[in-house]
């Protein structure tokens, strides 16, 4: 089967989007395994399917690279966005569904695309860490000398916890740069592996590391992958809302994959 395909990049997370408006597309786990793969297929940190849904520009459905369905990915979700302006679906504001509900994205005229997530309700502590959902669920710990250290086994270790067993958890460590500017390192579950950004684990990390006891806040977050922003607003009940992460995403190239069945 010859399947056309996209692929984008938003801050080095990088996706295979496949066009599924018609709804024809079934595609088994070991099919979306290939798809990812960096040696025997295209090679991505995850796959997303843009459905139809009547009332919204479009539905996001977010594979991991392990070829399973998964929670919210903020990276996807804008290089989603950018995806549809490029199909011609022009709009002031993207209004699109995706595991974790609702979302609005915004192109602003640098082609940064802008996209609201979830509230945060809540933050756990975990052995004087932080454990928090912005759509997917994230490990945040601080640590000196963030590019010397052992994200992948120190990652692996956590995401495998039995804390957090059966669905695991991305895990992101983080190094203080300024008052409002960080630097975020993430394992990421389903990929099983450190990828150059995670859209929500930055989100998350920005929200730990707020600067402003109440209402506005920007966090600067530095990746491996490029720059990304988060603003946010802390709340008096200590819940943070008007969460937008905000960055580039941009189309790598097209092409057409013959699937083994
Ligand atoms: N690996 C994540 C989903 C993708 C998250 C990440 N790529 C993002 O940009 O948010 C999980 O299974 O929870």
């Amino acid at each position: 089967m010859q399947l056309p395909f996209y692929k984008y990049q938003g801050t080095g997370n990088d996706f295979v989007i496949l066009d599924n408006r018609a709804g024809q597309l079934q595609l088994s786990l070991s099919q979306i395994h290939y798809i990812c793969d960096r040696r025997f297929g295209i090679g991505a940190d995850g796959l997303m399917l843009l459905n139809q849904l009547p009332g919204f520009d479009f539905a996001m459905k977010y594979y991991n690279a392990d070829g399973r369905e998964s929670s919210m990915c903020g990276n996807g979700g804008r290089c989603l966005v950018k995806f549809a302006f490029h199909c011609g679906l022009a709009r002031s504001t993207y209004k699109f569904i995706a595991a974790d509900g609702p979302h609005e994205a915004e192109i602003d005229g640098h082609s940064i695309v802008r996209l609201k997530m979830q509230d945060v309700t809540a933050i756990n502590q975990h052995n004087g860490d932080m454990v928090l959902d912005t759509g997917s669920p994230h490990y945040v710990k601080s640590v000196v000398n963030l590019m010397d250290y052992d994200v992948f086994h120190k990652g692996k270790e956590i995401r495998y916890h039995s804390e957090f067993q059966p669905g695991g958890i991305n895990v992101n460590f983080v190094e203080q740069l300024s008052d409002d500017e960080i630097m975020v390192r993430t394992y990421e579950r389903g990929v099983e592996d450190e990828t150059l950004s995670c859209g929500t684990g930055v989100t998350a990390s920005a929200i730990v590391n707020y600067h402003n006891e109440l209402g506005f806040n920007e966090v600067i977050v530095t990746t491996r992958g490029g720059k990304l922003s988060v603003e946010f607003e802390r709340m008096p009940d200590g819940s943070f809302t008007n969460v937008w992460l905000c960055g580039p995403a941009e189309k790598v190239f097209e092409g057409s994959i013959t699937l083994p069945e």
